[in-house]
């Protein structure tokens, strides 16, 4: 360690003219001699302090106060290695300037205890306001940045609930677009439509599939006797009866009026019209809630490989036409003509 005696003249000048401040603390007087860029920085009169260390120490700004003597005394009692450390110092006109200061003990007694001291302040209030405005702004960006996110959250939120509502609006629609309104099952446009897929499908397999025409027998008399609504939860329960008894992969459809279609994919016709007898006894065997019953007529066909929609569903409907002919509550089975073109 360096030990400085008596500064020499040309020191003196030198400590002159540094714009920033030098100090000089003999410890063992207690004097600390302070150059006129100190006074310069802070905006005091040069030389108008008392040269002590208390001096120094009224000017750190309060919220600093603890920190620094904190640090200045480790220093000194030597638990850290540097002193050097940045806070507000106040000003000849009443305001704070941001400083940092560094020192160094120089001169130690022949026991080891610092005797002199020397340091350097320094302004660095541009540095640091400039830091506080751009931690600010950083804060506030940040602020701003958790508000978008936020507002995003909710939006987010509130599309998926609208997204939700709309698939419900959408199956809703589908339903209504796809099922008949009284009875709840397919109406003549889905039948179409699942028969046309059917005949694809049994083309492309090469496999047998029947259709299926029911109609209520003499409904018009049920009309007449229980009146109309009477006849409609009739409609209903009828529906309801032959869905129960088919399978999950056939289609039961109204096909209008107290008419039934139905799609056995899949199936050949000895099974299409053993289940068109079922479906026949399970309706003559129905009493609906009303106490009301009814028969149906059943005509039945099979798909041939030239068929279309139009000449499967003539033959269906020659074969329902037969029943109805022959007394009904009967299943009349008309086959495949082989020269049908599609
Ligand atoms: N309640 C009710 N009746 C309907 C509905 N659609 C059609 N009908 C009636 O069904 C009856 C069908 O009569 P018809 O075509 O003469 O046939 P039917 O009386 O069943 O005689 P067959 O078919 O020859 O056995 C008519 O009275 C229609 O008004 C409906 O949605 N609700």
């Amino acid at each position: 360690m360096s030990v400085i005696k008596e500064p020499d003249q040309t020191l003196h000048h030198v400590l002159d003219i540094i714009s920033d401040g030098v100090w000089d603390w003999n410890i063992a007087t207690g004097q600390v001699i302070r150059n006129p860029g100190w006074y310069r920085m802070l905006g005091y009169e040069i030389h108008s302090f008392k040269q002590d260390v208390l001096t120094w120490e009224n000017l750190i700004h309060s919220d600093d106060h603890d920190r620094v003597m904190g640090h200045f005394e480790a220093y000194v009692q030597g638990l850290i290695p540097e002193y050097n450390i940045q806070y507000r110092c106040l000003k000849g006109d009443g305001s704070f300037l941001w400083i940092e200061d560094s020192g160094r003990i120089v001169e130690r007694s022949a026991e080891g205890s610092p005797q002199r001291m020397i340091g350097a302040h320094t302004n660095i209030h541009a540095q640091k306001t400039l830091q506080q405005k751009l931690e600010e702004q950083s804060k506030l960006l940040r602020g701003e940045y958790e508000n978008l996110d936020h507002i995003i959250q909710e939006r987010t939120k509130e599309l998926d609930q609208l997204n939700q509502q709309l698939a419900r609006k959408v199956e809703e629609v589908e339903m209504l677009a796809s099922r008949d309104a009284l009875t709840g099952i397919y109406n003549r446009r889905m039948f179409e439509s699942f028969l046309d897929i059917e005949i694809k499908r049994a083309k492309r397999y090469s496999q047998p599939m029947c259709v299926i025409l029911a109609d209520i027998d003499l409904f018009k008399h049920v009309n007449d006797r229980y009146g109309h609504s009477s006849g409609d939860k009739v409609l209903v329960e009828v529906a309801l009866t032959l869905q129960q008894h088919l399978r999950e992969s056939d289609y039961l459809a109204r096909w209008g009026g107290e008419e039934f279609a139905i799609i056995l994919p899949n199936t050949a016709t000895k099974v299409a019209m053993e289940t068109a007898e079922r479906l026949r006894h399970e309706v003559e065997s129905l009493v609906t809630t009303e106490g009301i019953s009814v028969t149906c007529s059943f005509g039945v066909t099979q798909f041939h490989q030239k068929d279309c929609g139009t000449s499967i569903f003539s033959r269906m409907d020659q074969a329902l036409y037969m029943a109805k002919d022959q007394n009904r509550n009967t299943v009349r089975l008309i086959p495949p003509r082989p020269e049908v073109r599609a």
